[in-house]
């Protein structure tokens, strides 16, 4: 099977991907999307994206793209630590204090505030589309004075000199990918051996109804289903149009939640679910 990831080589993404397909082949795509368009044209039969951080929270454009434009449900889903370093070009290793930009992924920048704050202060950064897409940029540029902030397999990958290991800001740095498929036949469960299932609800209210966000929690309230994640993203339709993400710590079954999805309905709620899937957690601390 190939799987499509966030590339290029030694993303975070890319890490996600190696822990949980050994022996499946990897494909990377320069953006978010591309990836996602990959499955949906069949150039391949999964794709792993990010979707959210502990640190900054979800990725709009995973969110924004899968629930706007494709229609992919989530098989699965990969949470693994991470830890973000300062690396630049071997000849400017000395001089790093001195670099002139900071590339990144803009996820990794927010997660390294406080270091760039404190130790590059008045240092411009620049977001790019991963982390290891500013470690190439670095690697291909020695005559700049420029770093990236990426993982350690990029360091490797690229040739780069780690200047400052572990600059997140916050020790408890995650990120949460998501397994994208079309197949019917690809069973994360088997492949992962996870006992742990969640579902992800896209739940939009109706218009002016007062209390109305109220009535969508109490749905899942009374029944006591645990809800472990609900954000509010933009319909994309006016301003103070939003929709609902809630994730729910199980398994879709045929009793709880679909009674809760006919509650809602019944409130006048559109609701779509956007998978129901094993999720597995990876060195966690
Ligand atoms: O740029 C990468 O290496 C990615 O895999 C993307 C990404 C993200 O989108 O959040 C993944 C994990 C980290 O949180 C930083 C960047």
């Amino acid at each position: 099977m190939n799987v499509g990831y966030l590339g290029p080589k030694a993303t975070f993404t890319e890490l996600a991907v190696k822990k949980v397909f050994s022996g499946f082949t990897p494909f990377p795509f320069q953006t978010i999307p591309e990836c996602m368009d990959a499955v949906v044209e069949g150039q391949v039969d999964l794709a792993v994206v990010p979707l959210e951080n502990a640190l900054e929270g979800s990725v709009n454009i995973t969110l924004d793209y899968l629930t706007h434009v494709v229609q992919i449900p989530i098989v699965g889903e990969v949470t693994l630590p991470i830890k973000q370093h300062l690396m630049v070009h071997p000849e400017n290793a000395e001089n790093w204090q001195q670099v002139s930009r900071v590339y990144s992924h803009s996820h990794a920048i927010a997660q390294c505030y406080k270091f760039l704050h404190h130790h590059l202060k008045g240092v411009p950064f620049e977001s790019v589309s991963s982390t290891a897409a500013a470690a190439q940029l670095v690697k291909e540029t020695p005559m700049q004075n420029i770093a990236a902030i990426a993982n350690e397999l990029a360091a490797e990958e690229y040739g780069l000199s780690i200047v400052k290991r572990n600059i997140h800001d916050f020790d408890h740095n995650h990120t949460r990918f998501v397994i994208l498929a079309t197949q019917k036949n690809f069973d994360f469960a088997a492949l992962s051996g996870s006992t742990h299932w969640k579902t992800t609800l896209m739940v939009t209210l109706p218009s002016n109804q007062a209390g109305a966000l109220h009535q969508v929690l109490s749905a899942f309230a009374w029944r006591k289903l645990d809800l472990s994640k609900i954000e509010s993203r933009p319909m994309k339709t006016g301003i103070g149009n939003y929709f609902f993400i809630i994730d729910l710590e199980m398994k879709l079954d045929e009793v709880l939640i679909p009674g809760a999805i006919a509650e809602l309905e019944a409130l006048g709620c559109g609701v779509k679910v956007l998978g129901s899937y094993p999720s597995v957690n990876i060195g966690l601390d």
